[in-house]
């Protein structure tokens, strides 16, 4: 029987009382499985700043900034997208843009949202910061709020 690479971090291996059979047990999430995991266990909370800019159609089109935002979610995906170049030319810090610029009111503390675990963001906000590594910067993501950056810094 080849040798078994180790597991990756965060990951136990058990032994089913039932059948006897090895399942993975992630140490964080307490979420078990049957496939070996070939990746680290993901963490049971994350924490992570954004910027977000709303428009016309977003959820609740106001903000802090603007008591009624009229752009138009082109403008608001082309605004993200410039900000996004920004931060990677390092011309700009994350939380200079975010407390001038964000329309969510955690824009107050540099856009930070404070630890959040699974099942308490909009969806694809959650799906996109689970996938990044801590100190990583997203893609432009949309939810009903409008379009964000996302910089998992725990
Ligand atoms: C999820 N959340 N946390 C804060 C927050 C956190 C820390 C300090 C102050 C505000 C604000 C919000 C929030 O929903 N804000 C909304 C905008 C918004 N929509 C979001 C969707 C996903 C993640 C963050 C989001 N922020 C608003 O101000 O209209």
């Amino acid at each position: 029987m080849p040798e078994m690479p180790p597991l990756p971090e965060g990951w136990e291996a058990k032994t089913s009382r039932s059948t006897g059979m090895t399942y993975f047990l992630n140490v964080h999430t307490k979420k078990s499985q049957w496939e070996r995991p070939e990746a680290p266990a993901e963490a049971a909370d994350i924490r992570c700043s954004h910027i977000l800019v709303k428009h016309c159609d977003s959820r609740r089109p106001s903000s802090w900034r603007e008591d009624k935002i009229i752009r138009t979610k082109q403008e608001a995906l082309e605004l993200i997208k410039t900000y996004r170049k920004q931060l990677v030319a390092r011309s700009k810090k994350f939380n200079e843009i975010a407390s001038k610029y964000s329309d969510c009111s955690s824009a107050k503390r540099g856009g930070d949202l404070g630890s959040f675990g699974r099942g308490q963001m909009q969806k694809p906000f959650e799906e996109e910061s689970f996938k990044l590594k801590v100190g990583q910067l997203s893609q432009p993501v949309e939810t009903d709020s409008g379009y964000h950056l996302i910089l998992r810094t725990v």
